[in-house]
């Protein structure tokens, strides 16, 4: 598995991923929700550089551009709740992409102890496409590994990219491990290093799903 934290280099995606953890930016949760959509969009552009491209003759009005474009068959495919505004920003570059939803919940067996529970997924086949498995947050990495898997009963793609916006080191060493192979690769824009005793990652942003969505009961 192959790793690219894209936050290592100086550019504007640092300062809308700031905007996202700024306890006071992130109050504006329609800013939350762009940030996280804006954040996909440049996504979307880097993982691009990474497609099978090949030349195609374009009619213009005054003759032919030889231009090349990407042949990679795209699944976007994204985690509810919080998965929503990134995906829409991979969307938006990536249009001509097919899409997938998978849920996944943390259920609270105490107040510190969870499962995740997947109910629900709606998926095309993915087999020889290529899939981008989108979320902001990677902080266990249970949500990521369960999703992955689950999105694999539906084929066999030629590529994984998994993006992220945050990342704890755990996710990160975690997922190493679930997903070996090197046909995946994990795009994030931060590394952080901690989780605290409720699996929240530290320094985060704190909820994604709550701050784009608002709280649940
Ligand atoms: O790596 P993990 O420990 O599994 O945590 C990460 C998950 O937490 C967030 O979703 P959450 O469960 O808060 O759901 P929500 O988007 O509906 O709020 C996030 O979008 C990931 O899916
Ligand atoms: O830090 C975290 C962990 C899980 N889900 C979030 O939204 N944030
Ligand atoms: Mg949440």
């Amino acid at each position: 598995m192959k790793i690219v934290n894209l936050g290592e280099s100086n550019s504007i995606l640092n300062k809308f991923v700031s905007e996202l953890r700024d306890v006071n930016i992130q109050k504006d949760s329609l800013r939350f929700r762009r940030n996280i959509e804006r954040i996909g969009e440049i996504m979307a552009y880097e993982i691009s550089k990474d497609f099978a491209y090949s030349q195609k003759d374009i009619q213009t009005p005054l003759g032919i551009a030889p231009m090349y474009t990407p042949d990679d068959r795209i699944v976007i495919s994204t985690i509810l709740r919080a998965g929503l505004p990134y995906h829409q920003g991979f969307l938006s570059y990536l249009d001509y992409a097919e899409n997938a939803f998978v849920s996944a919940y943390r259920k609270y067996k105490d107040r510190l102890n969870f499962d995740i529970h997947i109910e629900y997924i709606a998926s095309p086949r993915l087999t020889e496409k290529t899939l981008i498995i989108t979320d902001p947050m990677l902080a266990t990495g249970s949500s990521m590994e369960l999703a992955y898997e689950a999105l694999l009963t539906k084929g066999h793609p030629s590529h994984i990219h998994v993006a992220s916006i945050i990342a704890s080191k755990q996710a990160m060493e975690y997922l190493q491990r679930k997903m070996p192979d090197d046909k995946t690769t994990i795009w994030i824009a931060a590394l952080d290093d901690e989780l605290d005793d409720h699996s929240y990652i530290i320094p985060g942003l704190g909820d994604a799903g709550d701050l784009a969505y608002g709280e649940k009961e």
